[in-house]
């Protein structure tokens, strides 16, 4: 089976685009898992898949799979790559998009420089909501938001964290690290991924703060390993800090890939701004075994 595809990235974490408006191709799993492979396919954190908008009220319908297969919810650096997608093949000659997503619609929003601003909606702290497992856990309070522990392997240093569960609309453990360089993402990551607690699994964030309007961020995302940026991961983790008093309400977040500025009032009910670039890579054709 051939299939068209666009290369994109942003601030790093790439993409597969297909363009699904005009019929589906109806790609099983482990076909999501060819294309993704950096080996035998084109190589990419995420495909992204473009479809018609499924209700009134928004423009197009947006599907996320992780390198691993499985489809999720969410995905930030990708909203930001499929508005530029959408607008520059001339699938819409909006510049503000409405776009539907398992998490919701989220309002991606073009600028002339070719960045993209996202409203990526309103948090979600409620553990039981992220979904993190909190029975029998005592939190800690760091000004107005909690932490909670999280038990590792033994083998892992140190052997507890302590978490903050944020979801953006796909599940993210948030904690704090004193050098982002040296923080044990390799061995934590899968860990905390995997943890029994995250019954849905989860991305892994490690932030180390700068000051108050800048820190510096790697996240093992669910599904896909380390990434050079996550863009809802980014979200999460100012959500974090600003609830444990640690930032302010506009943040730049250092990606190993580049940059992105997140933007959070602090209100329950207050939606996440995310500002960061979206990049064409290449386009071009490939095989996909039909039995796979
Ligand atoms: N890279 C993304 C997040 C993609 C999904 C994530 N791995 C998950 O499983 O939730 C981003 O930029 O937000």
């Amino acid at each position: 089976m051939q299939i068209r595809f666009t290369k994109m990235q942003g601030a790093g974490n790439d993409f597969v685009v297909l363009d699904e408006t005009q019929g589906r191709l109806g790609l099983s799993s482990a076909q999501y898992r060819y294309l993704a492979n950096r080996h035998f396919g084109v190589g990419a954190d995420q495909i992204l898949t473009v479809r018609p908008a499924p209700a009134e009220g928004v423009d197009f319908e947006y599907v996320i799979h992780n390198a691993d297969g499985g489809e999720v919810e969410q995905c930030g650096n990708g909203a930001r790559c499929f508005a530029r997608y959408v607008h520059d093949k001339g699938l819409t000659d909006k510049r503000v998009i409405r776009v539907h997503t398992l998490a919701g619609v989220i309002a991606p929003e073009l600028h002339a420089d070719g960045r993209v601003t996202v409203d990526m909606g309103a948090p979600q702290l409620d553990p039981a909501k992220v979904p993190f497992i909190a029975e029998g856990l005592q939190p800690q309070m760091q000004g107005n938001a909690q932490k909670w522990p999280l038990a590792l392997d033994e083998s892992a240093q140190p052997a507890t964290v302590w978490v903050a569960p944020v979801s953006m609309g796909n599940p993210h453990a948030v904690q704090v690290v004193e050098d982002v360089d040296r923080a044990p993402v390799e061995a934590q990551g899968p860990l905390i991924e995997h943890h029994v607690r995250f019954p849905q699994r989860v991305n892994a964030g490690f932030m180390q703060i700068i000051n108050r309007a800048e820190v510096k961020l790697r996240v093992y995302e669910r599904g896909a390993g380390e990434t050079l940026a996550c863009g809802t991961g980014a979200c999460a983790a100012v959500v974090a800090g600003i609830g444990w008093g640690l930032l302010d309400a506009r943040v730049d977040v250092h990606t190993r890939g580049g940059l992105l500025t997140i933007e959070w009032a602090g209100g329950a009910q207050d939606r996440v701004r995310m500002t960061g670039p979206a990049e064409f890579v290449f386009e071009g054709q490939i095989d996909i075994p039909e039995t796979l």
